[in-house]
């Protein structure tokens, strides 16, 4: 997995490399600006031919800095370029100072102002946005919010390019807020590592693509880091998702799922032929009396039992094999659907809880707290869980007046530190944690955006992912994450027109996909 860092993680693997000797701050602006320049030149070969007209925006710190550079290097290509700097030059750090008289040298520097983008007569071919990067510390104001604003609808009605350095000036690197204003750039180049600001919230609506480059400092190791930093969920690997040849079907977990009522069973039968498709080797559904008739008629490789119930619920699970339940999709908000969480809480079993068995504890979540384990994960969409941790909620939809702002990260990690237990809340940002503070974001934005998966039992089809695959024995987080993935590759594979019965259709697709395959195909 790749990591995703915070503007303070950035600064201390840079002042480590500079405090060892072997790089300089200058060095590295220097990297990190002909960077900019390579990835500009890839995004567009056009612009590698030939000589064009450039306007950079130059902020006061070292995001500033690479703008100077970028400049530099695109008038050595025979580029028309003017900077415009906003502040003093005397009261910029020290290699962005540095780079600013570099550039003084060679080509015309004007303070920011509102005409900073040219007139409709004379507008540039691209414009670089170097206001800002990770030491966003307020919203932005003034020429500044006015150009940003701009851009887009410079791109759109004119064809004028943008590239924002590191991150869109005004998005907060650590929580992909937007302080003040929302600019939209085509492409954004980052260095070293993706921050949490360019997978968190509406990412994909400020920039259209981001790509990273290598400026030569140290990646953290997931194995020994995990706890301390964030992860973006890439594909997983071929052998998580392999079976053993020789295996039986017990070997690859039980899993029940409980469904609700007759009239109401739609949901637990998404989540259960998600589970099996998954790989689960058995999977049953737990099926209250008046319904069963209803689900007896649309099943078949599914199994079912009546659990009219929490006594014979309990009963049940005197049988360990079923090691790993699913909860609340349909399963109503009714005195039934709460006994039943209550007898399978204290098992300390591998259990998602979703939708219904979350919303009836609104009033009294610590209850749910109380009895949850960290063999649980909690799968809220962002309704519930502003309903069972109100006060994060709050603090999450805080419109930030400072940075770096509370983000969806810091939310979800307090959620799970109190739950005790995996939380993961959805979105195209989806963000899961473990009680440890073990934390990933699976984004499914940029070029694996996935509207059509904002669909009705779509969340249904991942809670039973989790279930399926936990009843495999992954852990609680990694089957996050792998459910995550496989939800939204499932999702792409088969494109518009997507609707919940079509998610787990596509497992068998993305599997192969993945290099897994049956032994006679080599
Ligand atoms: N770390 C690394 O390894 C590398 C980092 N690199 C580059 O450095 C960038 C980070 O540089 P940085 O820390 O100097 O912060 P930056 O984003 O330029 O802004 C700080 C300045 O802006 C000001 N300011 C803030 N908000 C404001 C507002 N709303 N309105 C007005 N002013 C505002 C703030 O003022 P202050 O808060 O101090 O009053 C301060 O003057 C990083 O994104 C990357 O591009 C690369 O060279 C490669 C290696
Ligand atoms: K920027």
């Amino acid at each position: 997995m790749a990591e995703l860092l915070t503007a303070a993680e950035m600064r201390a693997v840079e002042r480590d490399a500079i405090a060892s000797g072997i790089v300089t701050g200058l060095e590295l602006m220097e990297r990190a600006g002909a960077g900019v320049v390579d990835a500009i030149f890839e995004e567009w070969p056009d612009l590698a031919q030939g000589s064009h007209k450039a306007v950079v925006l130059c902020g006061p710190g070292n995001n500033g800095g690479d703008g100077f550079v970028v400049a530099r290097l695109l008038q050595q290509r025979g580029w028309t370029v003017t900077a415009h700097l906003m502040g003093e030059a005397d009261r910029l750090p020290p290699d962005a100072r540095t780079n600013h008289d570099l550039w003084i040298g060679m080509g015309p520097c004007l303070p920011l102002s509102d005409g900073s983008l040219g007139s409709v007569k004379s507008l540039p071919d691209l414009v670089v946005d170097a206001l800002f990067g990770t030491g966003l510390a307020r919203p932005v104001e003034g020429d500044a919010e006015f150009l940003l604003g701009n851009l887009d609808t410079l791109r759109r009605d004119f064809g004028v390019r943008s590239v924002a350095v590191d991150i869109p000036s005004g998005i907060c690197s650590d929580s992909g807020k937007a302080l003040g204003c929302f600019p939209k750039v085509d492409l954004t180049v980052s260095f070293h590592s993706e921050k949490l600001g360019h997978r968190l919230e509406q990412a994909d609506t400020h920039s259209r693509r981001v790509v990273v480059k290598d400026i030569g400092l140290h990646h953290f190791d997931p194995e020994d880091e995990r706890h301390d930093h964030v992860w973006c969920v890439e594909p997983p690997a071929a052998d998580l998702l392999d079976k053993p040849v020789s295996g039986q079907k017990y070997t690859q977990g039980h899993a029940l799922v409980l469904t609700g009522g007759a009239g109401r069973t739609g949901a637990a039968r998404l989540a259960a032929m998600a589970a099996l498709r998954v790989g689960a080797g058995l999977v049953t559904l737990g099926v209250p009396q008046s319904a069963m008739s209803e689900v007896a008629n649309q099943i078949t490789a599914l199994m079912m039992i009546k659990v009219p119930d929490a006594e014979t619920l309990g009963e049940l699970l005197w049988d360990t094999r079923l090691n790993a339940l699913c909860l609340g999709p349909g399963l109503g908000l009714t005195d039934l659907p709460r006994s039943l969480i209550a007898t399978v809480l204290p098992l300390r079993r591998p259990v998602v809880l979703d939708a219904d068995a979350l919303s009836m504890f609104h009033k009294t979540p610590a209850e749910l707290f109380d009895m949850l384990h960290e063999k649980a994960v909690l799968t809220p969409h962002r309704g519930e869980f502003a309903r069972l941790f109100p006060d994060l909620d709050q603090k999450l939809k805080q419109e930030p007046q400072k940075g770096p702002a509370y983000s969806k990260v810091d939310a979800v990690r307090a959620a799970a530190r109190r739950a005790g237990c995996t939380v993961l809340l959805k979105g195209a940002d989806t963000v899961m944690a473990a009680p440890d503070g073990r934390c990933s974001i699976h984004s499914a934005q940029y070029d694996r955006a996935a509207p059509w998966l904002a669909t009705a039992g779509s969340g249904d089809v991942l809670s039973g992912m989790i279930t399926g695959l936990m009843a495999r024995g992954l852990a609680p987080l990694t089957a996050c994450e792998t459910a995550s993935w496989l939800h939204t590759q499932c999702a792409l594979m088969f494109g518009p027109g997507l609707i919940a019965e079509d998610i787990a259709s596509q497992i068998p697709a993305v599997l192969r996909d993945r290099g897994i395959r049956t032994p006679s195909a080599g």
